[in-house]
């Protein structure tokens, strides 16, 4: 369970990953060093923050930045790399009018000062516009590519121009205010999201929906439940960080308000799981609980004999890890970015198992899988209390924006998890988990911040970690090609092959390998 030696960084130069830069007018070519695999022909996308204050005003939080969509593409052993930003609303109006116009996660937008008093008044009354900064992930749907947040916005894009094409607005076809930046994708085309409503007594409820392959429009189903997905069923976990519904309604007409504002945490209620099965579409009223833990990224789930394995990268506590997360806290010197994040929730790769058959047998470890010390228990109240096996832990050491080879092993018993090493919230490694032995790989290098790894598999090959792992560097010590296209070997992450361009990239949360 161990790490190579820690790599510090004194001088600082994760801070080049949260600053603005320009987009670029064409691709531009890649310097390789050694061989692109030749089978590896598709384009690399992945969004992020790219502008980080507009005008005089600044975003203050990670989530705040315009998406910026930046492109590798492969072919013959050659590579270049484009950029573009995508022109939401957001951006576009913030561009016009050189402030901030629509209020983001953590940055809240201001009526403008140049309006007469009047229009001020009516602007404030009209409250805030739900943002469409689709700056989390890239997903398709059916032929198309969309860049997306949490909203219920998601913004229709050109995977090769980078062109911006069409706004959505999941309202106009789905029951839910916002759905998950993490769809699941079936071998077949079908899209599956978690969608959250108004639900009754001012609760918020959460829809799944279905997004066919072929069907033009959108069909949505109801059980009330995030999420990972198997074979027969939806895995949900409700964590105790919540919306506040009561402070979101209000903040439409409160001034100074922002998203950040409006999430509360309960101290008490822990961490539930939920089940619904897949076909009919059925919510399953086991009532599993344990302690308490933020999630953002599931790592895989499956269903084994009588049992789902549920597979977390967890943030153990309820304190709230966005709170961590103002570009202030991670754009400090390294001994203050340190100490901050001491002070936040601690990161631990869980495996939970939930039993599908309950006997009556109280007190008892309901688990019977032997090759896991995960527990379940039955208690006298009908709950069924978890205790996970750690399959990762290292303080202050996240595995995180975890991958799988998705395609051939999503809702399947699996052995590797690839993830960002994220030390004290910095990005500075990427690592390879075998979630059976829990033996570690590491690649990192001094003043390096890669991004998520995403694995695509060699063609024509069996063996689950036969492939490579995509992820893009900046190594701001590097004066001359500070920014590159890393390409590893899945099996041990040794590289096979860097592309560097003359330009850095800002912080990339998400994104896909295009073929
Ligand atoms: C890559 C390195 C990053 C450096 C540090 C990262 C530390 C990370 C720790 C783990 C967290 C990882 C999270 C990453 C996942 C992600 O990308 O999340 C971003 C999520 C966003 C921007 C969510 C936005 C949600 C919004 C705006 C929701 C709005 C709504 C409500 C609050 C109420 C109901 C309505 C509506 C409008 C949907
Ligand atoms: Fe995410």
């Amino acid at each position: 369970m161990s790490l190579k030696a820690l790599v510090e960084h004194p001088a600082g130069g994760y801070k080049k990953i949260f600053e603005t830069c320009k987009e670029l007018a064409e691709p531009i070519e890649a310097q390789v060093t050694g061989q692109v695999p030749q089978w590896l022909t598709g384009s690399l996308l992945r969004v992020g923050p790219g502008m980080f204050e507009v005008g005089d005003q600044a975003f203050h939080h990670l989530f705040d930045g315009q998406a910026l969509i930046h492109k590798f593409d492969l072919k013959n052993g050659k590579v270049t790399y484009y950029r573009k930003f995508v022109r939401t609303d957001a951006y576009v109006r913030a561009m016009t009018e050189n402030r901030v116009v629509i209020t983001e996660f953590g940055t809240t937008a201001y009526p403008d000062p140049c309006k007469n008093i009047f229009s001020r008044f009516f602007t404030y009354f009209q409250g805030i516009e739900v943002t469409d900064n689709c700056l989390v992930n890239i997903y398709p749907i059916g032929e198309d590519f969309y860049a997306c947040t949490e909203t219920n916005y998601i913004t229709k894009i050109n995977p090769e121009t980078l062109e911006t094409l069409t706004k959505v607005d999941l309202c106009n076809y789905l029951s839910v205010n916002g759905v998950t930046a993490h769809p699941h994708i079936e071998k077949d085309g079908t899209v599956y999201n978690i969608g959250n409503c108004f639900g009754k007594n001012m609760t918020l409820a959460y829809n799944v929906v279905k997004i066919p392959p072929i069907q033009k429009g959108v069909h949505f189903f109801i059980f009330t439940l995030s999420f990972g997905i198997t074979e027969n069923y939806f895995v949900f976990v409700e964590t105790p960080v919540k919306i506040n519904l009561l402070k979101f309604l209000s903040a439409w007409a409160i001034r100074g308000t922002n998203y950040m504002d409006c999430f509360e945490s309960n101290e008490t209620m822990g961490t539930w799981f939920h089940l619904a099965s897949k076909n009919p579409g059925e919510y399953k009223d086991y009532k599993f609980r344990t302690s308490a833990f933020n999630l953002f990224h599931h790592i895989n789930c499956y269903e084994d004999q009588d049992f789902i394995v549920v597979d977390l990268c967890t943030w153990k506590g309820f304190d709230f890890v966005y709170n961590y997360l103002y570009l202030a806290n991670l754009r400090n010197n390294w001994e203050e970015v340190k100490k901050s994040a001491i002070m936040a929730p601690q990161p631990e790769v869980r495996r939970y198992v939930l039993p599908l058959t309950v006997d009556k047998a109280k007190g008892k470890n309901l688990v019977s899988l032997t090759y896991t010390t995960a527990i379940a228990v039955l208690r006298s109240d009908g709950t069924i209390w978890l205790e996970p096996e750690v399959l990762f832990s290292g303080p202050r050491q996240a595995f995180e924006f975890p991958q799988i080879n998705y395609n051939r092993f999503n809702g399947k018993d699996y052995m590797y998890a690839y993830g960002l090493g994220l030390n004290h919230f910095i990005p500075d490694r990427i690592c390879k988990l075998n979630v059976k032995t829990k033996e570690i790989w590491v690649w990192q290098e001094p003043d390096s911040y890669p991004s998520e790894p995403l694995f695509v598999q060699t063609p024509g090959r069996l063996e689950e970690d036969d492939g490579v792992l995509l992820s893009i560097v900046v190594s701001p010590g590097a004066a001359q090609r500070p920014g590159y296209l890393l390409i590893l070997n899945a099996r041990d992450l040794t590289e096979i092959a860097r592309a560097e361009v003359e330009v850095t990239f800002p912080v990339t949360f998400h994104g896909i390998y295009k073929t």
